[in-house]
């Protein structure tokens, strides 16, 4: 199907509007929706509000009140989505129209006191659009006038109902409308002769031709001119005809009014008969209107509680939607939460590996530091140990077994240390094999060997604990006696001497046997200087003994027994005067 142009439904708009304006005709409300369909293809939602305005007006002229009001609210949506102000003035006025049939004048007053806030709004745009704000300034003063009237307010509603100041030939529907509603207040004031004037100007319009209630409307406020002014024939001739054009209409407001008025007349007609059959019928027809009006009040309400629940239940789909909305927000900022999470641990995760691998490093270079040390201290034990052996040897001769010269030289002070403080001594005595010379020479230097070795291992065995004998130098060998003053030491040495001299040498293949000669001297020694020898001295004394003893013919020792107080005289001087303080063996045989 081809799709209209907007001019060409704006037009079939206007002819609609036009018929409607003469006989609100049920048989035009199909037309009215293949329009409204059209004008919904094409996007013109202008053309569709005052469609659903104009559906309303005729359902309400045909008491669809319900319907009437889902319309006008459609078409005040539709309005205030476009923002558009006179279509937004135009549908409260429909619906205030709509709430003065329901006697809800309340309802009524507040959404005329909506359209002239709109039309205020409206002021600006006057130059725009002048025509329609002037025909929703004569639709408002005509409403509110008519609300005047029906809440008995007559004078409020004549001072409204005016056109002056208003251009209204563009609108004679609306004109003839307003002056119909200000006669009828005036008429409910009584001032009928103000009232004719204006029902004679209605006349003159061709409205009353066209639209079958205002003609009725304008009968029966003809009847109540006639009325008010004592013509009752008059008032019956008019109302009758005008009654009967009610039957089978819908229009019992003023079929009531018409019996009403007619009642009145016969009244002052004295035909009470006739006045009491038109007051029933006005009855009847009131309670029938009051009917009608009651069951659209409920089901009007019942519309109402419908829209209600429905904004309800738009509204909860609001909150539901704000809810998933959050929801949505919440979940975004879970998975972020998460995300950032993720990456923090991954961090966590890598500061970890890299401390567990500083720590591994760490403990491996301990670990390979430990064990180096524990080398170390491994290696230097052994060093230490090996030394030990070194010094062992080094402090031992290979020959005889014996301590040798460097053993003495270096333990010498912790030999005699125990020496300082005491009254013992300690005996030097030097011992040298005799003419060791002549057994090398007739035995061979092996047999010396022997012979060395057999003499320090029988020396040894006369010698006490705490003796130490020293392999001094070749066949000369050095016996510390601590703990031992001269007198003391004479027996031993003399034995050692002696156990000599008695014992065979060399191997069972060759005997041989040999003397030793021996020298010796106390440490310390004082000299009259107070200050004690020292071992060296003491030693080379010893020596001087050794030296008496060979020189004496060998085979004998020599001592030197000094006297308990220090010697008057120098270490040379007691070198040189020897004799004079030894003894010897020599001298004990003797
Ligand atoms: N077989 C051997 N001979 C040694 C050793 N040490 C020194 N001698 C010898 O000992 C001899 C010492 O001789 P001398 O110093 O003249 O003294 P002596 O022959 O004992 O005579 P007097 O000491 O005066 O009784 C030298 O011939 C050295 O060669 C050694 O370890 N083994």
């Amino acid at each position: 199907t081809e799709l209209a142009s907007p001019s060409t439904l704006e037009k079939s708009l206007a002819e609609l509007n036009e018929a409607l304006k003469s006989d609100f005709d049920l048989s035009l409300l199909p037309e009215l929706r293949a329009l409204r369909r059209d004008a919904h293809d094409i996007d013109a939602l202008e053309i569709v509000a005052q469609t659903l305005l104009l559906e309303g007006q005729v359902r309400q002229q045909y008491g669809d009140y319900q319907q009437s009001l889902v319309l006008h609210n459609d078409a005040l949506q539709l309005a205030i989505q476009r923002k558009d102000l006179a279509l937004m003035a135009q549908s409260r006025l429909a619906i205030a129209r709509l709430e003065m049939d329901l006697e809800r004048y309340n309802y009524a007053q507040r959404s005329l006191d909506d359209v002239q806030q709109l039309i205020e709004q409206l002021d600006n745009h006057f130059q725009k659009t002048p025509y329609v704000a002037q025909q929703l300034l004569l639709q408002h003063r005509l409403w509110q006038g008519y609300l005047y009237v029906l809440l008995g307010s007559y004078h409020q509603a004549v001072a409204t109902l005016r056109t002056d100041g208003l251009v209204v030939t563009g609108a004679p529907e609306l004109r003839d409308t307003l002056l119909l509603a200000r006669a009828w207040a005036l008429l409910k004031l009584g001032r009928y002769q103000q009232a004719q004037p204006i029902l004679n100007q209605v006349a003159q319009s061709n409205m009353l031709v066209r639209n079958q209630r205002m003609r009725l409307r304008f009968k029966l406020l003809q009847s109540m001119v006639w009325l008010q002014s004592g013509d009752f024939q008059q008032t019956l001739d008019t109302a009758m005809p005008a009654l009967m054009e009610t039957f089978a209409t819908r229009f019992l407001d003023e079929q009531a009014e018409l019996q009403f008025v007619m009642s009145n007349a016969y009244v002052q007609m004295g035909d009470y008969q006739q006045a009491h059959l038109y007051l029933k019928r006005y009855a009847l027809t009131k309670d029938a209107l009051n009917f009608q009006k009651r069951n659209n009040k409920l089901l009007q309400l019942e519309s109402q509680y419908a829209l209600a629940t429905q904004k309800q239940q738009l509204s909860l789909l609001e909150k539901d939607n704000a809810l998933q909305a959050q929801e949505i927000f919440r979940h975004q900022q879970i998975l972020e939460n998460t995300r950032l999470a993720q990456q923090r641990g991954a961090l966590l995760l890598i500061l970890a590996v890299a401390l567990l691998g500083f720590l591994y490093w760490r403990w491996q270079n301990k670990r390979y530091l430990s064990l180096l040390e524990e080398e170390v201290k491994q290696r230097t034990a052994e060093l230490d140990e090996r030394n030990r052996q070194l010094q062992a040897l080094s402090y031992s001769d290979s020959l005889t077994g014996l301590h040798n010269r460097h053993y003495f030289f270096s333990e010498a002070d912790k030999l005699l240390a125990h020496t300082h403080g005491t009254s013992q001594s300690t005996i030097f005595c030097l011992i040298d094999i005799d003419h060791f010379k002549q057994i090398n020479d007739s035995y061979g230097h092996a047999v010396g060997d022997q012979v060395l070795q057999q003499f320090a291992q029988l020396v040894r065995l006369q010698l006490r604990e705490q003796d130490v004998l020293i392999r001094w130098g070749g066949e000369e060998f050095l016996l510390v006696m601590p703990d031992t003053d001269v007198s003391q030491a004479q027996p031993l040495i003399e034995r050692i001497r002696h156990v000599v001299m008695q014992a065979l040498f060399g191997s069972d293949a060759q005997r041989l046997m040999c003397t030793c000669s021996l020298g010796f001297a106390p440490y310390p020694l004082r000299l009259s200087n107070g200050q004690p020898l020292d071992w060296e001295q003491v030693l080379e004394l010893a020596d001087n003994c050794l030296y008496q003893a060979k020189h004496g013919g060998r085979d004998a020792w020599v001592g030197l027994n000094p006297p308990a107080q220090p010697l008057a005289m120098s270490f040379e001087q007691l070198q040189q005067n020897m004799e004079a303080f030894t003894v010897s063996s020599t001298q004990l045989a003797g």
